[in-house]
């Protein structure tokens, strides 16, 4: 096929060899061909549908109607057309293609007049007998014997012979008629001429049709290719938008492949950046390598070592899972003597079960017992609740009363208070006991000079050395105490001086006597006194704890302890924590609080051994020197004072009372005690200050107008408590 487009020279001029040509070309291509002998029949079913076949393999976008059979006979451009003619190629079924498969051959007999007269004429045996008659042109057409034209005249002997002939035929007649002048034709030539008209005129019409049939295609075609172009131009519109959209994308894009070109800047950055660390990490990755190996060579070297412990070890173990072996072998001994064991013993159990179900039914019995007593208990509960109830509501009755008896307590204790301690008063302000010290071991009772001791205070006391009335002297006091007294029994007489302090009274006791007469063993005790050996102080301050706790209801107390001695007429401080032995004042006029010496510590104190433990550190302080009557005499006044302070809960009033507990320095007269230079000045100062206090005293038991405070420094610091107080003065 492609030589046949291409025009190859070698291709033969019959027209049955090329067909054979065109077949074997069909089998190469495996295209389903038509036989020689189909054309021989006239049948053009199975040459079409080759051709059809044919065509769509080498083009295939053509559409078969699409090809009109004049561009189909300018593509083939073969001049032999019979097996490659123009109606060949035409898709038009049946009649149509039958149609134009006629014109085709008109067409063709046109053009091969025009363009190559010649061969066809030479082809057909009547276009032959046309040669003939146009080779006539020399001779005349009225000269053409009979016979020839009557050959002519034959029917179909015109079909096939060129239109250009015939005309050529018409024009000579015509030409040779005018010649004549006469213009006659003779019958046979005019015959001859009306059949080449008609043949012309059939062929013309035949043409015109053609040509209507023509132009009714290409009008349908037309309208076909509108409604293409139609959707081409709605595609094209379509395509308009979606190019929009692309150069949209495209933007897109290439912005995109901005970013990505920044993106692969910044990672290639990275890329330096993460070849450097590589860098660097291989270079650690080499030294860690030889560290490795360096372990490696270690970890090799304890394997080994391991590998021997390990061996030893193993030795170990086996010893060791013989010797498990053997306590295995044993515990089965021993688990075999537990199983009969618990056989056993499983026997028991199940006697005991039977036991306890015996004991459990007794108990269900007991339960029910239980459960009916319950119910008998709960409605005495119940009548109880009654009787309660009725109780209660007699109670509320009683509590009323009772609370209108509280009411009127407070003002019973205030008067209780004030009887007490009018009695107290009538008893006398100042009250002076005697306590006679028992003989030290191994001094002789007989020397005694006691020789009477009254039941109402009163004293005789013989001076042997002085003969008759002389000898004997006569003491009164309020109460004299004898060597066998208790501690206890010294207290009690005192005990209820304490209770009028917590009522606002100011009280002293004073410890008066010569060194080693006791004085300290009456105020505080003996050296690590038992409570038994308590002194007053002690139990003074015990009882003023004591009942200021069971006040706390009416009364709160506050109460603060100060402690000071009076050395060579000169105060100091016990209760100071720096141990500084300065000189305090003292204030000249009497205080409402009652403190005269300001400056001296003030310590808070709650219960009775704060104060003990405060008056361990006053008697620490405490100036103590040795005598030759006493070792461990003092020459100096310790006053202990508690202030306690009271507020009545209810009215908010005010109670301010003082325990003045003064343990005086040794009363020896200083001739006996033998003592000279700084130990004389001391004694001096003593007996001063004692008979200033003996002259206060006497002044105040005489009611004087002038008690004469101020001629010791232990009066002075007395001096707001001695006026208005109960004082005790033990001898
Ligand atoms: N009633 C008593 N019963 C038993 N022993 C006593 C009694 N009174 C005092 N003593 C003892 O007598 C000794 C002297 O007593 P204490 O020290 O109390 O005398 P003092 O008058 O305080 O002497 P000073 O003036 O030197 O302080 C102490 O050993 C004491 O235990």
């Amino acid at each position: 096929m492609q030589r046949e487009k291409e025009g190859d020279l070698n291709h033969s001029s019959d027209p049955s060899e090329n067909i054979k040509r065109f077949l074997a070309a069909m089998d190469d291509l495996v295209i389903p061909r038509f036989k020689v002998s189909d054309l021989e029949k006239g049948s053009m079913k199975t040459v079409i549908d080759c051709l059809v076949t044919l065509r769509a393999r080498f083009i295939p976008n053509v559409v078969g109607d699409s090809i009109s059979p004049t561009s189909l006979i300018a593509k083939s451009g073969s001049p032999h057309g019979d097996a490659f003619s123009p109606g060949y190629f035409s898709p038009l079924p049946g009649e149509e293609r039958q149609k134009v498969v006629t014109d085709s051959k008109f067409q063709r007999a046109l053009r091969t007049t025009v363009i190559s007269e010649q061969p066809a004429a030479l082809r057909h045996p009547v276009g032959h007998k046309f040669h003939e008659v146009f080779q006539l042109k020399q001779g005349r057409y009225a000269d053409l014997p009979e016979a020839k034209i009557s050959e002519m005249m034959k029917p179909n002997c015109l079909d096939n012979a060129p239109t250009q002939s015939l005309l050529s035929v018409v024009n000579g007649i015509l030409d040779e008629s005018i010649e004549r002048k006469n213009g006659e034709i003779s019958n046979r030539v005019a015959c001859l001429l009306r059949k080449v008209v008609q043949e012309i005129e059939r062929r013309i019409s035949t043409q015109a049709e053609h040509l209507r049939t023509q132009n009714n295609l290409f009008k349908v075609r037309e309208e076909k290719y509108q409604s293409r172009i139609r959707v081409l131009e709605a595609l094209a519109s379509g395509t308009n938008d979606e190019s929009q959209i692309v150069m949209d994308q495209l933007q897109h894009v290439k912005s995109e492949r901005v970013k990505i070109e920044e993106r692969e800047k910044s990672e290639e950055e990275d890329v330096i950046k993460l070849t450097k660390e590589k860098d660097h990490n291989n270079l650690e990755i080499s030294t860690l390598k030889q560290e490795l190996e360096i372990t490696k060579k270690a970890c090799e070297l304890r394997c080994t070592n391991m590998e021997t412990e390990t061996k030893s070890t193993q030795k170990d173990f086996e010893k060791k899972l013989n010797e498990l072996e053997h306590l295995l072998e044993n515990s089965r001994n021993t688990v075999k003597e537990l199983e009969s064991n618990s056989e056993t013993k499983s026997q028991r159990w199940n006697q005991k079960e039977n036991i306890y179900q015996s004991v459990m039914e007794f108990q269900f019995g007991a339960l029910q017992e239980l459960r009916f007593s319950s119910t008998s208990i709960k409605q005495e509960i119940l009548k109880a609740q009654n009787i309660y109830s009725e109780e209660f509501d007699r109670l509320g009755v009683k509590l009323k009363v009772l609370a209108d008896a509280a009411e009127n307590y407070s003002v019973v204790l205030a008067e209780n208070r004030k009887m007490f301690n009018e009695i107290q008063d009538l008893k006398g302000n100042i009250r002076v006991y005697c306590r006679i010290r028992p003989f030290f071991p191994g001094q002789k009772e007989k020397r005694t000079t006691i020789e009477y001791i009254g039941e109402n205070g009163e004293l005789v006391v013989a001076n042997r050395s002085k003969p008759g009335k002389e000898g004997h002297r006569l003491f009164k006091f309020n109460k004299i105490f004898g060597p066998d007294a208790t501690q206890a029994e010294v207290f009690s007489d005192v005990q209820p001086l304490i209770r009028s302090v917590l009522d606002g009274y100011n009280v002293c006791i004073f410890a008066y006597g010569q060194t080693g007469s006791g004085k300290t063993y009456t105020m505080t005790g003996p050296n690590s006194a038992t409570k038994e050996n308590w002194g007053v102080n002690y139990r003074a301050l015990n009882d003023l704890f004591d009942i200021s706790q069971r006040r706390r209801s009416s009364i709160i107390y506050e109460m603060g302890v100060q402690m000071v001695e009076i050395y060579n007429e000169q105060v100091r401080d016990l209760l100071s924590n720096d141990g500084s032995q300065k000189k305090l004042g003292i204030l000249s006029h009497s205080q409402p609080n009652g403190l005269a010496v300001p400056d001296a510590s003030m310590q808070p104190v709650k219960s009775t051994s704060d104060v003990m433990d405060l008056m361990d550190m006053g008697l620490r302080n405490r100036a103590v020197g040795a005598t030759a009557l006493n070792e461990r005499s003092s020459r100096s006044h310790s006053v202990l004072t508690i202030h306690v302070v009271g507020r009545d809960v209810k009215t908010g009033a005010p109670l301010l009372g003082n325990l003045h507990l003064v343990d005086l320095a040794g009363s020896e007269r200083v001739d006996r005690s033998e003592v000279v230079g700084d130990r004389l000045r001391e004694a001096q100062h003593i007996n001063k200050s004692l008979s200033a206090l003996g002259d206060v005293i006497f002044a105040l038991a005489q009611k004087n107008l002038h008690v004469p405070y101020r001629n010791s420094k232990l009066t002075q610091v007395l001096q707001s408590s001695l006026g208005i107080s109960l004082l005790v003065i033990f001898f």
